[in-house]
């Protein structure tokens, strides 16, 4: 697992880094993810108007840049002035938010119509799991419909922004599946 860990990593800082678009609906948590992926120290989030952007590296050897952009109900009209050149995709729920679940299924189904998305490898992180009335991730996955979705195109962790559990766990996960993705497209299987 190691040795097949270290190659993945060593040819994902070859080829650059590879570009992440993280969204999801406002209040996520999305910039609070990029924010502790950057181990920033005592920052404060305000909605974003428009998108932060950064590079990140979740391990040694892995690099991303990761658009975060914002994710009211008026600026969702404008994410897919984002969708070109993606190679993977962030998906932030915030998991005490059942009321607008089928609001972010229904968003993320959007994103997915787009050609430029089709195939994009997904994470969707259940954030905001240290909260009491926090829905499972299993259960979050169902109402999301990603029963529906082939079993290797998306990954679903649970996660917390504010104390990083999990997190970067996730982008390294979605690192592996782009270069997955990646040598299957060069191998003529994908
Ligand atoms: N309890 C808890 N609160 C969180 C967590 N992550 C983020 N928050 C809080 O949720 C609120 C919104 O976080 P943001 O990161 O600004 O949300 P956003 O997705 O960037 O929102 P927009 O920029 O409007 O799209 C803030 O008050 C955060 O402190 C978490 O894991 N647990
Ligand atoms: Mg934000």
């Amino acid at each position: 697992m190691g040795k097949v860990l270290s190659k993945v990593m060593k040819k994902l800082s070859a080829d650059g880094p590879k570009r992440i678009l993280m969204l999801g609906l406002d209040n996520a948590g999305k910039t609070t993810i990029l924010y502790r992926m950057k181990r920033t120290e005592d920052f404060h989030t305000v909605p974003t108007i428009g998108f932060n952007v950064e590079t990140i590296a979740p391990c040694r050897g892995i690099s991303l840049t990761v658009w975060d952009v914002g994710g009211q109900d008026h600026l969702r009209t404008l994410w897919h002035h984002y969708f070109d050149n993606v190679d993977g995709l962030v998906f932030v729920i915030d998991s005490t938010d059942s009321r607008r679940l089928g609001i972010a299924r229904a968003e993320l189904e959007g994103i997915y119509q787009h050609d430029a998305m089709k195939n994009v490898p997904l994470i969707v992180l259940a954030n905001k799991q240290d909260a009491d009335d926090a829905i499972p991730a299993e259960q979050i996955a169902r109402k999301l419909d990603l029963i529906e979705w082939p079993d290797d195109s998306y990954y679903i962790i649970p996660c917390c922004a504010l104390s990083g559990d999990g997190i970067t766990d996730a982008f390294t996960t979605l690192a592996q599946m782009i270069r997955q993705q990646q040598k299957s497209r060069r191998l003529g299987i994908a």
